[in-house]
């Protein structure tokens, strides 16, 4: 019978390590960490992940404003808040919740965010950062910061000898997830809808990381005995009477032939929420022009 990680835990660790930074911040130079978090219509799941990280923002004493805007905000209105939230130095971290409306382009918006305030690690420079292997200037994307601090619950720090397979290839998760993986020696193959034979490929990975958007996809044929699995999609699907939170991984059939599961809800998405506190931490000591904590 397999570990099932606990990312509730391992997300309130975290999140008093963020508390405990955010005190002493304050207390030295009266600074408190300021959160801005975007969100464009009125999508009810993308409502309800903005809330609970503005929930969580105050639960670590941040500063934390909302920026509701309605479904038909222009670009041009949408990156005018960007540039006055980036001129605003009570402002440590900017969000901007993707995906965003049709009629509008996201990648111009994030890419108008100051790389010091982009807590998602979506700007150019905080991407070529980890693609380059500084980990520790930037700003690393926050789910897979969460879901590497899950991996090394298991396995330490170093991954050598370890192959690893992250299915998925956007910039938010699989692309920083798989160099993240890299820069730890693991071996990494990065898998996606063009992949042939993507089961074998699955079956060949120690550590195995899921984020597709497909419910269940991955099934107990596709893991290799042991492995650990890292879990991120996050699919509403109709259950009995009212709609449930299920992975892209088949749970029951996997875990028990899994060394270590992340379940869904409960493993990495309260980490990505946690890592999202921890950047606008670090964003603000740096502001402040304190040494950062890692965490
Ligand atoms: N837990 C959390 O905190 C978070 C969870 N998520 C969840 O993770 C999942 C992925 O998110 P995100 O990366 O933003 O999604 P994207 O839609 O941007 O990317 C999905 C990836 O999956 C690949 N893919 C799609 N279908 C298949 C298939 N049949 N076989 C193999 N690969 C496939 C796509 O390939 P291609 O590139 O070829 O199209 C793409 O690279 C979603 O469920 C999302 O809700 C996301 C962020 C945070
Ligand atoms: N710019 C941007 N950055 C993101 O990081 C980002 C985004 N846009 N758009 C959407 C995805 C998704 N995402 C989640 C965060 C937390 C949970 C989370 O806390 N999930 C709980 C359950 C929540 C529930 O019950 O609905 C859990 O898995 O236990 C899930 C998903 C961040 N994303």
């Amino acid at each position: 019978m397999s570990v099932v990680i606990d990312g509730k835990e391992a997300a309130s660790s975290v999140t008093a390590a963020v508390s405990e930074a955010t005190g002493s911040l304050e207390r030295s130079t009266g600074v408190k960490p300021g959160l801005a978090v975007v969100i464009v219509g009125d999508d009810p799941a993308s409502h309800a992940y903005v809330n609970s990280k503005s929930k969580m923002a105050k639960q670590c004493g941040f500063n934390s404003i909302q920026h509701s805007l309605p479904q038909k905000t222009t670009q041009q209105d949408l990156e005018k808040l960007v540039a006055e939230l980036n001129a605003d130095p009570a402002i440590h971290g900017i969000l901007v919740q993707l995906p965003l409306p049709k009629h509008l382009k996201a990648e111009p918006v994030i890419q108008s965010i100051s790389p010091e305030k982009d807590v998602d690690g979506l700007s150019v420079v905080n991407a070529g950062k980890i693609a380059t292997g500084d980990l520790s200037t930037g700003l690393i994307s926050c789910t897979p910061a969460g879901a590497m601090l899950l991996v090394k619950r298991i396995h330490g720090d170093d991954l050598s000898g370890l192959n690893a397979v992250v299915i998925g290839r956007s910039n938010l998760f699989g692309k920083p997830m798989a160099l993240l993986l890299l820069a730890a020696n693991a071996t990494v193959t990065v898998a996606h809808s063009k992949t042939k034979d993507l089961a074998a490929v699955c079956r060949d990975a120690d550590i195995l990381v899921a984020a597709v958007g497909r419910p269940q996809m991955v099934k107990a044929d596709w893991v290799k005995p042991g492995a650990t699995i890292i879990d991120v999609g996050i699919n509403r699907v109709a259950g009995e009477g009212k709609s449930r939170l299920v992975g892209d991984v088949a749970f029951a059939e996997v875990s028990p032939i899994a060394g270590a599961i992340t379940p869904v809800p409960g493993g990495v998405g309260p980490m990505t929420i946690a890592m999202l506190m921890a950047n606008t931490v670090i964003a603000a000591y740096r502001a402040a022009g304190k040494p950062a904590p890692r965490f």
